[in-house]
């Protein structure tokens, strides 16, 4: 990859829309995910493939456009939304980027995520910009308010500005399988979003096994979800390799049956750079560099941006600057 290869669309306009299809029971049947299998092949994803120094600043100049850079705090507000729609205008200082050779590329993350409450300041903030907002907009993160008050959140996430949304799935409704409840709420869902893509939170965490996760990822794209999303970053346990296997192999398989791309957002406790090269090796390894693309994989993360602004900076100079140089808001 060069340092151009970074100069990337935030969406591809020939990206053609899950429609959403029939729910097929049948599919999910074939649906087996072993555990231990795909814990031997996560163990070699961070090993097999090294990225030699010269092209680690090109993966990390990449990673930041696939950056959901998020905040989702009890105690968000006005100022701290703003702050971090600065930080997406300017992810990276200038002094780095011109070191670099990369200040005109004009990178910038995939989106900025936030609550509802705060769609409309973080849309009036990243005016002029092509950043987009997403929204976590029904109920975030449990999802257990009522149905047509998380459907009114999604329509006024979609009023106030919110490209994307990020909705909750009820876990429960994977723990007992019902299946077609969930394939009839994401599908609300998803007539609620109308252009705004929809990303589905499974909550991976929360959801027993492998074999769960792999089936709700499977319903919510026969439902018509754009992306599907690991964790809200609140579950005890949230992103990690071998939860993310068994998603992506549903995207890989789904695409094989429909020609229809989903995107993948890992999300929660990704906050090292080099956990972010990681992720975009496994990326790249099962789905191909197609799936390297904004538009088709985000991290969701707070403080993943510091850590690549932290390392670019080493790059450069070869030292590490404090953490406190990077504060994010
Ligand atoms: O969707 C994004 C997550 O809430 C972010 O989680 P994080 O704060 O662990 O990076």
């Amino acid at each position: 990859m060069s340092l151009k290869a970074v100069e990337m669309p935030h969406a591809a306009e020939e990206h053609k829309r899950n429609p959403g299809f029939d729910l097929d029971l049948g599919w999910l049947r074939h649906v087996r995910m072993n555990r231990s299998a795909l814990e031997r092949r996560a163990a070699t994803i961070g090993t097999r493939r090294s990225v030699k120094k010269q092209w680690q600043a090109a993966w990390l100049l990449h990673a930041i456009t696939n950056i959901d850079l998020t905040t989702l705090n009890g105690d968000d507000s006005k100022g701290r939304v703003e702050r971090l729609c600065a930080k997406a205008r300017q992810p990276i200082r200038t002094d780095i980027l011109k070191a670099l050779g990369v200040e005109d590329l004009g990178i910038t993350p995939g989106a900025v995520c936030v609550y509802h409450n705060f769609v409309a300041d973080a849309v009036a903030a990243l005016g002029g910009t092509n950043i987009p907002v997403a929204a976590v907009s029904t109920g975030f993160p449990a999802g257990l308010t009522p149905l047509d008050t998380r459907i009114a959140e999604i329509e006024a996430s979609v009023k106030a500005g919110a490209k994307e949304i990020d909705i909750v799935i009820e876990r429960h409704q994977v723990l007992t399988q019902d299946w077609q409840g969930l394939y009839d709420q994401v599908k609300a869902f998803r007539a609620a979003c109308g252009d705004a893509h929809l990303k589905t939170i499974l909550g991976t965490g929360e959801l027993a096994t492998q074999t769960n996760v792999a089936k709700a990822s499977m319903v919510c794209m026969m439902a018509g979800a754009d992306f599907i999303k690991t964790s809200t970053g609140k579950e005890k346990v949230n992103a990690d390799l071998v939860t993310s296997l068994s998603m992506i192999r549903m995207i890989r398989w789904f695409h094989e049956e429909t020609g229809i791309e989903i995107g993948y957002k890992p999300a929660g406790g990704i906050s090292k750079a080099k956990d972010a090269i990681t992720y975009l090796a496994m990326m790249k390894d099962e789905l191909g560099n197609k799936w390297l693309s904004p538009h088709l994989f985000r991290f969701g993360a707070s403080s993943l941006l510091n850590d690549i602004e932290r390392q670019l900076e080493h790059n450069v100079t070869g030292r590490y600057a404090a953490d406190y140089r990077q504060p994010l808001v």
